[in-house]
């Protein structure tokens, strides 16, 4: 089968996207997995699937790690889902709606960025109660649409983040689903230096959009840092997180503003 597919990046986390509005696809987990093979395929961290709502958002938004599986949201992916989405439409809206696994999101364009409204936070544990061997901080945890660990460190660029995201994605405290793990490094109030071990991908990738917004809200909840906060990611750009809050712990209005980019479209027999 000769699939047409583009390719994107948001802020270096890259990915296929392929537009199944008709429902014609059905790939499987070893088709996306060569899909996204950077020496076999096209090379991605991961698959975006544009399908159509069932909830009376605009679209639906399906998201595959690079090893094929399906995971419920990708901060990263839903700026490029709604820069792909945006551009579908007959006239460009103000927002696009779309269905995740972790709940109804929305995209919009601000300026040259999008802005994503995210899903409200869940399952926060200041101290996750894990620790791994040779990290000596403590391992909060938090789901942001996906599950992540964040860990604060003295000197991000220094840290072994093969080894020591491996050991936190693969503890037993998070089985048997796993963990992302971020390491975030304060470089002033407000604004933060992260680098993130994805599920998935089993490696560390430029940039993750989810831990962004794990690690800046654990961030305001440790320091008090206001929104927005700042984060630079390992690809080189500086992305912000917005958010407010409601009560001692909830977090309402949360946001997530960076590029998301085209950078090729093409065909590839599968
Ligand atoms: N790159 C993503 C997160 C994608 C999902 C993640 N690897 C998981 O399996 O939880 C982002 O930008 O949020």
């Amino acid at each position: 089968m000769l699939l047409h597919f583009y390719k994107m990046n948001g802020a270096g986390n890259d990915f296929v996207v392929v537009d199944n509005r008709d429902l014609s696809l059905n790939l499987t987990k070893d088709q996306i997995e060569l899909l996204c093979d950077r020496h076999r395929g096209v090379g991605a961290d991961g698959l975006l699937a544009v399908e159509p709502a069932e909830n009376g958002a605009d679209f639906k938004f399906r998201y595959y790690n690079a090893d094929g599986g399906e995971a419920e949201m990708c901060g990263n992916g839903a700026r490029c889902f709604g820069r792909f989405t945006s551009a579908l439409m007959e006239e460009l809206p103000e927002k696009v709606s779309f269905e995740t696994i972790a709940g109804t999101l929305a995209a919009e364009i601000v300026d040259d960025n999008i802005r994503i409204a995210m899903s409200e936070p869940k399952d926060l544990a200041m101290d996750s109660g894990a620790s791994v061997p040779g990290l000596d901080t403590t391992l909060h945890f938090i789901n942001t649409g996906v599950p992540h660990v964040v860990a604060f460190v003295d000197n991000v660029a220094a840290i072994d983040v093969l080894t020591h995201g491996r050991a936190i994605r693969h503890h037993e405290r998070f089985s048997p689903k796993g963990t992302n793990a971020n390491f975030v490094q304060i470089l002033e109030p407000g604004h933060i230096g992260i680098r993130t071990y994805e599920r998935g991908v089993e490696d560390e990738t430029l940039a993750c959009g989810t831990g962004m917004v794990a690690s800046a809200l654990l961030h305001h909840l440790i320091t008090g840092a206001p929104s927005p906060i700042k984060v630079d990611v390992k690809g080189g750009d500086t992305l912000e997180i917005g958010f407010e809050r409601s009560g001692d712990a909830d977090f309402t209005n949360v946001t997530l503003t960076g590029p998301a980019d085209f950078v090729f479209e093409g065909d590839i027999e599968i």
